[in-house]
C-alpha cells in the first residue's frame, strides 16, 4: 500500500507523507524577480528576503518522459511592487507545444496570457476557476486580492519552463492597480 497524494494546499504544505523524491518544493522571494517588476525604484526599496511565492510540484515520472504528468500547487502572496501586484515570473514551454490546465483553488487575480504575436489577454481567477493554457502560449498568474492566491496547474512533464524569453522581452502588456481597478496597461 501507498499513502494517497493528496493536493489540499494546507496538507500539501505540510504532510511528512509528501517529502519524498517526487515532491519538489521552492520558494521565490523578490530578489528571484529581479527585473520581473517595471517599478525598479519601489522594487529597489523593498526587502529582497519577501516571499512571493512557494510552488510544490509532484513529479511521479521524470522530467522529459513523453505521455507523462506533472502537477503543482502554488501559493502567491497578496502584495504590489508599485502599482503592479506580485505575479509569477511567467514562461514559456521548452517544448513550445505544450499546453497546460490552471485552476484556481483560493483567493483571487488573473492569469496574464501572451501568444507568440506578443497579444497578451487576460482571465479572471477564483476557487473553482478553471484555465486551459495552449501550446505557445506564455502564462504567468498576478494575485490581485488582500489574500493569498493558491492555484494548481497540471502540465507535460516533458514541457519544460522557457523563462529566458520573458526574461528577454517581457510581456507586453502589465497588470496594474489603477484607482483599484486591476488593469492591463
Ligand atoms: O515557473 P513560474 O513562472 O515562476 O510559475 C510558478 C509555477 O506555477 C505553476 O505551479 C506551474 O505549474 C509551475 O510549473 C510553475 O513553476
Ligand atoms: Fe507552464
Amino acid at each position: 500500500m501507498r499513502t494517497n497524494k493528496v493536493f489540499i494546499p494546507e496538507v500539501f504544505f505540510t504532510n511528512d507523507c509528501l517529502t519524498g523524491e517526487d515532491v519538489v518544493k521552492s520558494t521565490r522571494v523578490l530578489g528571484d524577480l529581479d527585473g520581473v517588476f517595471q517599478d525598479k525604484e519601489a522594487y529597489g526599496k523593498m526587502n529582497k528576503e519577501q516571499v512571493v511565492y512557494h510552488v510544490s510540484s509532484y513529479l511521479p515520472v521524470l522530467e522529459s518522459t513523453p505521455g507523462g504528468l506533472f502537477m503543482g500547487i502554488t501559493t502567491l502572496y497578496s502584495g504590489k511592487v508599485g502599482q503592479e501586484y506580485f505575479m509569477t515570473k511567467g514562461h514559456f514551454h521548452s517544448n513550445s507545444d505544450r499546453a497546460e490546465f490552471y485552476w484556481g483553488v483560493e483567493g483571487e487575480g488573473f492569469l496574464i496570457l501572451m501568444d507568440e504575436r506578443r497579444n497578451v489577454w487576460a482571465e479572471r481567477m477564483f476557487p473553482g476557476s478553471l484555465h486551459y493554457i495552449p501550446g505557445k502560449v506564455a502564462h504567468r498568474v498576478a494575485n490581485t486580492g488582500y489574500q493569498k492566491l493558491v492555484f494548481s496547474a497540471c502540465w507535460p512533464s516533458d514541457a519544460g519552463h522557457d523563462y529566458a524569453t520573458i526574461a528577454d522581452t517581457g510581456f507586453a502588456r502589465r497588470l496594474v492597480d489603477v484607482n483599484g481597478v486591476p488593469t492591463l496597461v
